[in-house]
């Protein structure tokens, strides 16, 4: 078993440029994520998130630079070897025309041979993510007769029942009620508790704070901070890299919370 601190993935200088963008959108990449953590990615929109979680796995590759997962590039991975590794949450996709049951069942496919029959193994890791993510209730219906919230979670499902060491999710709680986020980060907690690692993208600055053992702030393709949420999300940091005036307040749990300048509610914005 790899120690908890071993490299997951190491980003070396790394480069990217969009087919026909004029600008890089990724600069000066140089980033460790360690296995057994919960890393998330922040920034405001167009920082290069996504694009980082591509690079990440291996569907774009870098202009200059190496990306290196467990110790090997990008390219050597063959993709069938890299879906056993990497479970994958999407930002977005063509919804799939298929039911929930069969959606979620594609996570098993990275499991079995051509036209293998599912196990009672992969009949065991489908009904359990489905329970997890509260879908088994829609296990007939098409997914693109769910609601953006369902289809999410069944998103979610899928990656869940491919049962790998390592997964990413780019932001997993667009969508969700609260009920259903919180659920989200909690069996994120859960994942990596089991010793997963977990690479989050996500624009709940505050439930990222919470969970996260590590940060990385991105702008205009470049790493601002990485670090724990305490040393990431300084109130001239946040105000300066969003382009608003934030206030840090303290969670309970320790978690420095941004709050939006004059929209506190407790404490310090307290009459
Ligand atoms: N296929 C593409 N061709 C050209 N430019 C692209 C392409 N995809 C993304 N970009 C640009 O790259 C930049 C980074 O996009 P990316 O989707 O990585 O940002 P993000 O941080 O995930 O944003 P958001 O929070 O809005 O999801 C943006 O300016 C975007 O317009």
């Amino acid at each position: 078993m790899r120690a908890a601190s071993a490299p997951e993935w190491v980003l070396t200088d790394v480069h990217f440029r969009h087919h026909g963008a004029t600008q890089p959108t990724l600069r000066d990449i140089t980033l460790t994520i360690d296995s057994g953590l919960l890393t998330v990615i922040i920034g405001p929109n167009g920082a290069g998130k996504s694009t980082l979680m591509q690079l990440l796995l291996g569907v774009e590759r870098p202009g200059q630079g190496q990306v290196r997962f467990r110790g090997e590039e990008m390219r050597a991975w063959p993709r069938q070897r890299l879906a056993r590794e990497i479970g994958v949450v999407p930002q977005g996709e063509v919804e799939p025309l298929f039911t929930v049951r069969d959606t979620v069942a594609m996570g098993r496919y990275a499991h079995l041979g051509a036209w293998q029959r599912e196990r009672e193994e992969d009949v065991q890791a489908i009904d359990r993510a489905m329970q997890q993510c509260d879908v088994q209730q829609f296990a007939t219906r098409w997914v693109p007769t769910l609601s953006g919230g369902e289809r999410q979670r069944v998103r979610v499902a899928r990656a869940l029942a491919q049962e790998t060491r390592v997964i990413v999710l780019d932001e997993p709680t667009t969508y969700l009620d609260i009920r259903h986020e919180m659920a989200m980060f909690e069996q994120v907690r859960r994942l990596r508790e089991d010793g997963v690692t977990v690479v989050l993208v996500t624009h709940n600055l505050n439930l990222a704070a919470r969970y996260a053992d590590r940060m990385v702030l991105l702008r205009d393709g470049a790493i601002v901070a990485t670090g724990t949420a305490a040393e990431v999300l300084t109130a001239e940091r946040v105000a300066e890299v969003y382009e608003w005036p934030v206030d840090i307040e303290w969670h309970r749990d320790g978690a420095p919370q941004v709050v939006p300048q004059g929209a506190s509610a407790s404490l310090g914005g307290a009459a």
